[in-house]
């Protein structure tokens, strides 16, 4: 099948079949969609933006006092160097952000570390605000969306609804892709650990998707979300939605691209079922995949853990907890 462009899903619509259906194919077919009509403005999109490039624009050291490495929960800012892809570093700036939470004080698991507060720089207080928002109102359309997904599959609106209650674990992170000639490389070929993904894309071009082995650019549109399906979801439809390759390309020299990307999981101590999807979509099912560098884990806090660990090497060498706890995910 060959594709010149990727579906659009218009968010109000999902209320009417005829759109749920586009939905389905969208995610089973693709794994790739722009989110339309999700009712964000252009404004509050533009001000993320802005207030996003105010960050990058802080000084070194104002930067580094929110790093990564000063969190014992991968929160906080990299520098370019600070992450790697497929064993590569990738050319890349990134401010991440979870739920605020408190730290578990004594951790029985490893992913536990995963749960604490967000560093936040003191001299840009509207960085809080103005991403907390847009968390919380990406929380309620991926909630929907994710809702949608799931009678589209001939499932119960809320069939999964149990493994993230009222508040599922997110992340999030604000990026800056600088200029370079010395690597291709903004972001390496990976899929995304939770269940759906949205990116926020500036008007720079870079962003791609492997789509019957090619890549095929994601064009900037404004206003929109690109969705993309996450390895919770393979898991949960036992391989009917495939989790999407995807990378970014770094920009020329003298050129940036800015992006926010938003990932939902479910809650971290939860473990994803299996649905008992119609047989028409078993049979299509290409089964979860089995890349020896890349084992699906159901558990959900192991499976956010894995990704986090792979990709901030560094950030992970406080996690202290017996492998013992860790292989029982207690
Ligand atoms: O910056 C982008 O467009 C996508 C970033 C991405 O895929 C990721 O951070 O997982
Ligand atoms: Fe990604």
């Amino acid at each position: 099948m060959t594709l010149s462009q990727l579906p659009t899903i218009s968010f109000k619509r999902l209320d009417t079949p005829e759109e749920r259906e586009k939905l389905r194919v969208a995610a089973s077919e693709v794994g790739f969609f722009y989110l339309v009509d999700h009712g964000l403005t252009t404004q509050q999109l533009d001000a993320v933006m802005t207030v996003s490039k105010q960050f990058f624009d802080l000084s070194e050291f104002e930067k580094k006092a929110v790093a990564m490495n000063r969190s014992a929960h991968f929160r906080g800012y990299n520098a370019v160097g600070g992450e790697r892809t497929g064993g590569a570093v990738d050319v890349r700036e990134q401010f991440d952000w979870m739920n605020e939470e408190s730290a578990v004080v004594a951790l029985q698991a490893s992913w536990q570390t995963l749960i604490g507060p967000n560093l936040w720089p003191t001299n840009l207080s509207e960085l809080r605000s103005k991403l907390l928002s847009l968390t919380e109102q990406q929380t309620r359309i991926a909630v929907t969306l994710l809702r949608a997904l799931c009678e589209s599959l001939g499932m119960a609106a809320d069939a999964l609804d149990g493994t993230f209650s009222d508040a599922p674990y997110t992340h999030s992170k604000i990026i800056k892709y600088p200029g370079t000639t010395a690597s291709t490389q903004g972001v390496g070929a990976h899929k995304d650990p939770g269940y759906l993904t949205f990116v926020l894309q500036d008007q720079q071009s870079g962003l791609q998707v492997e789509y019957d082995g090619h890549w095929l650019d994601v064009e900037p549109r404004a206003g929109s979300f690109v969705v993309n399906i996450g390895e919770l979801l393979e898991l949960a439809s036992d391989g009917f939605l495939q989790a999407t390759n995807h990378r970014v390309l770094a920009p020329e020299p003298g050129v940036e691209r800015y992006s926010v990307a938003y990932f939902m999981a479910a809650q971290l101590d939860s473990t994803v079922p299996v649905l008992d999807l119609p047989a028409e979509m078993k049979e299509k099912s290409k089964g979860v995949s089995t890349d020896p560098n890349n084992q699906l884990l159901s558990h959900v806090g192991e499976n956010v853990l894995k990704g986090r660990v792979r990709s901030h090497p560094d950030a992970a060498k406080h996690i202290y907890v017996t492998p013992q706890a860790h292989q029982n995910g207690t």
